[in-house]
């Protein structure tokens, strides 16, 4: 068949399909309004069907693949779209889900004229694949179409023409979702057991976040009597990146997943009892200034962070509930006693798997509903003895220790104990700062995980939980999670190499795998970035140069563009140079979006102003901001960091500004680039790409 001949008839069949998306979706009555709650159920089932209708409508599908099962089957077209759909009045599907057992050829198939296989709910499906076709569909047209693979044509090998030309495309200010173009190594991510730790080593832009995303939308719809999206959450680093990625999910035709910040939702679990230092504060303390590979690896954050510091919490607790249960007898009146032993047994075996808080708050309720019902059992009615026993119980069973969270978390620093186990500068830190109502980013997780053992998790354990930037967290926050769920149901992604925080996250994998057992974890490498061209891949993986941290560097796919430049620039010049690339690159009209990226916030704040002076519609990127609205933007690099940009100019790579330490910081910086990457440096270049001058 003639690609012409090709195009008419799926074209016919497009309009085909359209025509019937659009019938279903008029014979969808009128929203109902009333309060029969059977009538109110029905219209919500009909409302998410009219929204996967709209979806479908908007583009029907974007691939087809045809399957000839074996051994006897008829050979197919399966049309793959971001929602199945039947056809009117019928179960025959004109569309089929891209997250359906079928839909997975499409993804995992890499040519070949052997069987390709798919599991389905009733085991092993085999049979030839004849054709993988990519379509884009824009207002009911088809506007490109891709054969990827025909059987018996050229030599049977899938091509990558297609994603090619989505690489290509320019970005705006949200990420999008990939469903057309999803890489077999990326599926076996999306489609992996439910009842894992999923723990994703990927390379800058290979994908990971978007992986997650996708999963989630996977998870929902293969498990959707088991999996609810409001018991799954999204942990991102900060707002701005939230925002960031807020677009695919409803893409996915995906609602109600909470998307937070692991701060946001420990102040959240904390009921507000506290509030949370400014995290700019951190940034500038970190990134402002030069700090040692000592100050680092001593930080107050790696020791607060790890499990060596959550046993000293652990044995903070186990101590106050050593406490709970009193070791004398309570005596209200003459002759009626409590023994410890009776309290103790009810402690034991009465309140079970409550948490301790409430089996301290239980315990004194059963002890004053023990001696009331004594008082009334010996018919002990005058006045005078029965508020001389209250006032004995209400002075017994204050003795009984009682803690909000705050307050045991605060004595883990104070006094002889603390001396002990806690190094004094962090004691002394802390313990200020938690007199005046303040923790900082590094307290949150041991004051989560307190709150967990003493008052307990309010809300329903969740079914799933993505972690994103995961490189950055501690195992005790990690731990803490990981307390929240009944299975370990989750993914977890990151890259070493970009583990620019390290005053708080892990050096390896396995400070985090370590806290499940073997069977628990499904570990996966992605080492494949799509964001970048060729040329940007390869000068990033120079910087990290033989410091990779036992991590593959990242592997192109084979999209050339323009080589990257690198240029000197005198001091008095340098902001004269930065406008005159920007105006360069705005003139040629080729980017949608460009950021000047700068190694500190103070040096963003100087190249912002000369842009705005200069009548450059430009935006500055803060540690606070809710929102990044794409076009011109100047950044500082480490808030670069899970963005992307069709242009990077990074502002000035010399000596100064990105010294050994900072090698995964520039790293980050130069691997935001999708298109375009330029880098000046006043005075010598850094080192870390070779220090010419
Ligand atoms: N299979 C794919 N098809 C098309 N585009 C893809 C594919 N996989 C990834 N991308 C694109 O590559 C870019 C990087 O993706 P994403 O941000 O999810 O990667 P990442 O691994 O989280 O990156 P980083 O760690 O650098 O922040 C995005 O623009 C995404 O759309």
């Amino acid at each position: 068949m003639t690609v012409q001949s090709a195009y008419q008839e799926e074209q016919e069949r497009l309009t085909e399909s359209l025509r019937d998306i659009n019938a279903q979706l008029q014979a969808i009555g009128p929203r109902y309004k009333g309060d029969d709650f059977t009538e109110q159920m029905l219209d919500l089932q009909q409302e998410e069907r009219r929204l996967r209708l709209e979806v479908s409508r908007r583009e029907p599908y974007f691939g087809r693949i045809d399957f000839q099962e074996l051994p006897q089957g008829e050979q197919k077209p399966l049309y793959i779209g971001k929602a199945g759909v039947a056809k009117q009045g019928s179960s025959e599907l004109l569309v089929i889900d891209w997250r359906a057992p079928a839909a997975s050829l499409f993804y995992s198939f890499t040519g070949g004229d052997a069987p390709a296989a798919y599991d389905s709910p009733d085991g092993e499906i085999s049979g030839y694949v004849h054709l993988k076709r990519n379509f884009m569909i824009r207002q009911g047209e088809i506007v490109r179409l891709v054969d990827s693979y025909v059987r018996g044509q050229e030599e049977g090998s899938v091509t990558d023409e297609f994603l090619l030309y989505r690489l290509g495309e320019n970005k705006d200010n949200k990420l999008r979702d990939i469903v057309s173009t999803i890489q077999g190594e990326q599926d076996r991510i999306i489609r992996a057991d439910r009842n894992k730790a999923l723990f994703i080593q990927g390379v800058a832009g290979s994908g990971k976040t978007t992986v997650a995303l996708h999963r989630l939308a996977f998870l929902l719809y293969q498990y959707a009597d088991r999996m609810r999206a409001e018991r799954m959450i999204i942990f991102a680093p900060n707002r701005m990146f939230l925002d960031y990625i807020s677009g695919v999910l409803p893409e996915l035709g995906v609602g109600d997943i909470q998307q937070t910040t692991f701060s946001d939702w420990a102040v959240e679990l904390l009921e507000k009892a506290i509030a949370v230092s400014d995290p700019s504060d951190t940034m500038a303390y970190w990134f402002e200034q030069r700090r040692t590979a000592d100050e680092i690896e001593h930080a107050s954050g790696r020791f607060k962070g790890s499990l060596a510091f959550k046993a000293i919490v652990d044995d903070r607790i186990a101590d106050f509930e050593k406490r709970i249960v009193p070791v004398t007898s309570f005596v209200p009146i003459d002759g009626l006693e409590l023994k410890p032993e009776q309290m103790r047994e009810w402690y034991d075996t009465d309140y079970g798997e409550e948490t301790l808080m409430k089996k301290r708050d239980r315990l004194v309720s059963r002890i004053r509903r023990w001696f009331e019902s004594e008082l009334k059992m010996k018919g002990v009615a005058d006045k005078k003895i029965r508020a001389k026993a209250l006032a004995k119980f209400n002075s017994f069973s204050k003795k009984i220790p009682s803690y909000t969270t705050i307050q045991l978390y605060a004595s883990l620093f104070q006094g002889k104990q603390a001396a002990a186990s806690v190094p004094k500068r962090i004691a002394v830190a802390t313990a200020d700062r938690l007199k005046q109502g303040v923790a900082s980013a590094e307290d949150l997780a041991p004051l989560a995980y307190i709150q967990l053992q003493l008052f307990g998790l309010p809300k329903q354990a969740f079914d799933h939980i993505v972690i994103d930037e995961a490189q950055d967290y501690s195992p005790f926050q990690l731990e803490v999670l990981r307390l929240c769920q009944r299975t370990a149901s989750m993914t977890v992604l990151g890259d070493l190499q970009q583990g620019i925080h390290a005053y708080a996250g892990v050096q390896s994998w396995a400070e985090l795998t370590s806290l499940f057992d073997e069977e628990q974890i499904g570990f996966y490498e992605l080492n494949r970035s799509y964001r970048s061209t060729m040329e940007i891949i390869e000068f990033a993986n120079k910087i990290l140069g033989e410091m990779t941290g036992g991590v593959k560097p990242a592997v192109p796919v084979f999209r050339s563009g323009d080589p990257v430049v690198t240029e000197a620039v005198p001091g008095e010049q340098w902001l004269d140079r930065i406008e005159a690339s920007i105006r360069d690159w705005q003139a040629k009209g080729e980017y949608e979006t460009i950021s000047v990226i700068g190694r500190t916030a103070l040096e963003c704040e100087q190249i912002y102003h000369h842009l705005q002076g200069k009548g450059f519609d430009a935006s500055l990127v803060q540690s606070k901001q809710p929102a990044y609205g794409g076009g011109l933007s100047v950044v500082p690099v480490y808030l670069s960091k899970g963005l992307e940009f069709d242009a990077v100019l990074i502002a000035d790579a010399g000596e100064n500004a990105y010294e050994r330490l900072d090698a995964k910081l520039l790293y980050v910086g130069c691997t935001r680039a999708l298109h375009k990457l330029k880098l000046l440096h006043r005075g010598k270049l850094t080192s870390l790409l070779g220090g010419e001058a």
